[in-house]
């Protein structure tokens, strides 16, 4: 069974509710058919009622089985304007701004999850990451133990055998700009749960670099080599090493001669970029040069599930993406 088959399987089987802020965009209104119709998650949808059901009018799709949320009129803006200004007030928000802000559909999904009405949420086709990332980071916070918000793409690379038979996750390829060795360690972390979380199997994990090993010498590739050892040290169970080049972290025959003792080269199926700059021009060659699927950001290290989308994603995208949510919103569960 494909990956994409294989996840829509178990959201079917969490049934969970997911949030999609972006109603009044037409793609969010042609998926909310075919995530009800498959039974991948329940869906509330944010926006007018009377403008969304005639979206889905000039769509030609039926969106009947939805819940429509309008945040400016709802019953809960008071109490989720109150919540914000509460998480907010130390940066000086006043309780009109509270509002203001919680009227926003991003804000209103971000706070409807938090509040538990909605296990996750899926948006980012109409705005960009930056803007989706904000109310995830302010409402609904990082989990315990992490401090940095990362994003990764869960690629799958047609007739591919390297990572898991052409399944691999980069990461960071959509949040988190530039972090020290420290913080790329925690990062990589994230990233192998998420790997796991969603394919069953296990991680393993490469820092990688311009430089195997030690081949070349520079600041660069020594805070790659720094982070593999913070991340042996607080997750001594995770196989993980670095620096280590794309090269060698993928290819069996040039792993074992550029890195013959390294556990992880010629195997790895994380891979962790050293600054969001490499992470994402990445993942863009790849789904388009290999034509592979790319699905994400996905949001990690927060408290509960919020995934981002690319604004080039296609219907599909959107479906897989919202099943990928229910599970890793059952997977947060147990
Ligand atoms: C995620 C992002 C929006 C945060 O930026 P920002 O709002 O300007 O963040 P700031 O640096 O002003 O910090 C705002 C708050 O968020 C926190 N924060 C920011 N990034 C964080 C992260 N990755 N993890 C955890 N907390 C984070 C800050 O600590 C700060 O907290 P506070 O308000 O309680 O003090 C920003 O890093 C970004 O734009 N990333 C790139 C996204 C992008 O364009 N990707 C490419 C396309 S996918
Ligand atoms: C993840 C990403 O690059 O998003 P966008 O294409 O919307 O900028």
């Amino acid at each position: 069974m494909g990956f994409v088959t294989e996840i829509r399987e178990k959201a079917k089987v969490a049934g969970k509710t997911i949030v999609l802020p972006e109603g009044v965009e037409p793609r969010m209104i042609k998926a909310t058919p075919k995530i009800l119709e498959e039974g991948l998650a329940d869906v509330i949808l944010l926006g007018d009622e009377t403008k969304l059901q005639k979206l889905a009018e000039d769509e030609g799709v039926d969106i009947s089985g939805a819940k429509i949320i309008n945040p400016e009129t709802s019953e809960k803006l008071d109490e989720f304007s109150k919540a914000y200004y509460e998480l907010r007030k130390h940066k000086g928000i006043s309780e009109e701004e509270a509002t203001e802000q919680m009227k926003a559909p991003l804000y209103f999904g971000a706070m409807l999850v938090k509040k538990g009405v909605a296990h996750g949420m899926v948006a980012g086709a109409l705005n960009t990451t930056a803007d989706v990332l904000r109310p995830v980071i302010r409402i609904i916070g990082t989990a315990d133990d992490v401090s940095v918000v990362s994003g990764s793409f869960l690629m799958i690379v047609p007739d591919c055998e390297y990572g898991s038979n052409g399944k691999m996750l980069f990461a960071d390829s959509g949040v988190f700009p530039e972090g020290d060795s420290e913080e790329l360690a925690e990062l990589a972390i994230s990233s192998a749960e998420t790997f796991e979380a969603l394919t069953g199997e296990e991680p393993i994990v490469a820092m990688l670099s311009f430089s195997t090993k030690g081949s070349a010498e520079h600041p660069l590739v020594e805070k790659m080599r720094k982070a593999a050892e913070i991340c042996k040290e607080k997750a001594p169970n995770l196989q993980v090493d670095g620096e280590m080049q794309a090269d060698a972290a993928l290819v069996p025959e040039i792993g074992v001669k550029k890195a013959p003792d390294s556990n992880v080269a010629g195997k790895a199926n994380v891979l962790i970029f050293p600054d969001l700059n490499g992470g994402n021009i990445a993942y863009k060659l790849v789904q388009r040069l290999a034509k592979a699927d790319a699905f994400g950001p996905l949001i990690q290290g927060t408290s509960l599930p919020a995934n981002d989308l690319s604004r080039g994603c296609s219907v599909d995208d959107i479906v897989t993406v919202t099943a990928i949510t229910a599970v890793q919103a059952a997977f947060k569960e147990e």
